[in-house]
């Protein structure tokens, strides 16, 4: 039987009227990076609340780190959890190690393993001299990664962390939970930049009004939503209606700008149709200058799964 790190069985939270979370099974396994996708209000934030213990299901089960959250007897559990929230918000008149001192203490974590944590998130040694009301966005986001690491966690919430950063931050940010997952520690991460969350998650879960609609890998989502892949094919002017006629009936051709032209197929067709564009055929081949295979995006995929509920 694998061991989950957390796991989420028939899970409903209602507030008032609101069903925030309705009927999710989730499993995170050790060392997993997952991310979780939705809409505004979809119920993200409600389930990461429920997994660290700060409320309880109105149905279901919650299992995380072997024990409930919730309960009082697991704060050794809650411990071992880190969390980055959506809304950061530190006092602004402490300097950024009296932030992470005082975190620190909180959770029971040792001072002394701070300036390390620092070093990580890269907080250089002036920076966190300074009061937090003079930080960056990018510093204050980095100083809540920190605390979020404090204690080593084997559970990592991170909730829309790279919102609001630059793209060479929020690099920075993706390498270091790349190297907590190495490490074996379980990520989860909440986002609305779905395009930067390929290649970061091994698994996505779609989540849309409290329901969640999808979860696997993007290779199994991408066959699950069986959208076509695009092929772009550049060509020398004069080659566009040979290729139409060599294309026939299998796939959609759009003429983009720039001699570019753009086929969707089948993903399982996508082999033979260049075949049939650049091989040997009853007419000469296509000349191609560049050629360019474009999978769903999962922002493509997300639109997908949304609109397949929608329909059901
Ligand atoms: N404490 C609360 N009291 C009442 N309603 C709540 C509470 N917390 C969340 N909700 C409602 O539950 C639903 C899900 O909210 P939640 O914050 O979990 O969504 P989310 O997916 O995290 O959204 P976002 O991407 O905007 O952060 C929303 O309709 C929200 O208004």
């Amino acid at each position: 039987m694998t061991n989950f790190t957390a796991q989420v069985q028939g899970v409903t939270k209602r507030y008032g009227e609101t069903e925030a979370v309705r009927g999710v099974d989730l499993t995170l396994a050790p060392g997993e990076c997952v991310a979780m996708v939705g809409h505004n209000g979809a119920g993200k934030s409600s389930l990461i609340k429920l997994m660290l213990g700060l409320t309880t299901p109105t149905a279901g089960s919650i299992r995380v780190l072997g024990g409930d959250p919730a309960s009082a007897a697991c704060s050794p559990i809650r411990r071992r959890i880190g969390f980055l929230p959506e809304n950061v918000a530190f006092h602004p008149s402490m300097t950024g190690r009296e932030t992470l001192d005082f975190y620190a203490r909180l959770k029971g974590a040792p001072c002394r393993d701070n300036d390390a944590l620092f070093e990580k998130v890269g907080l250089e040694p002036a920076a966190i001299r300074r009061r937090v009301s003079t930080y960056s966005k990018g510093m204050r986001q980095r100083l809540a990664l920190a605390q979020a690491l404090l204690g080593g966690p084997k559970l990592l919430f991170l909730d829309e962390p790279t919102t609001g950063l630059d793209p060479a931050l929020r690099q920075s940010f993706y390498a270091i939970v790349a190297e907590l997952r190495d490490r074996g520690t379980t990520v989860l991460l909440c986002s609305h930049a779905l395009t930067e969350l390929e290649g970061q998650a091994d698994r996505v879960v779609v989540m849309n009004r409290g329901h969640k609609v999808a979860d696997g890998s993007l290779a199994t989502l991408r066959s699950l939503a069986q959208l076509p892949v695009r092929i772009r094919l550049t060509l020398p002017t004069g080659e566009i209606d040979a290729l139409a006629s060599r294309v026939g009936e299998g796939a959609a051709l759009t003429r983009l700008a720039g001699g570019v032209v753009e086929l969707a197929c089948a993903n399982d067709d996508k082999v033979a149709l260049v075949r049939r564009i650049t091989c040997n055929g009853p007419t000469a081949p296509i000349a191609v200058d560049d050629i360019e295979i474009l999978q769903p995006s999962l922002d493509e995929m997300y639109a997908h799964f949304l609109r397949r509920e929608a329909a059901e």
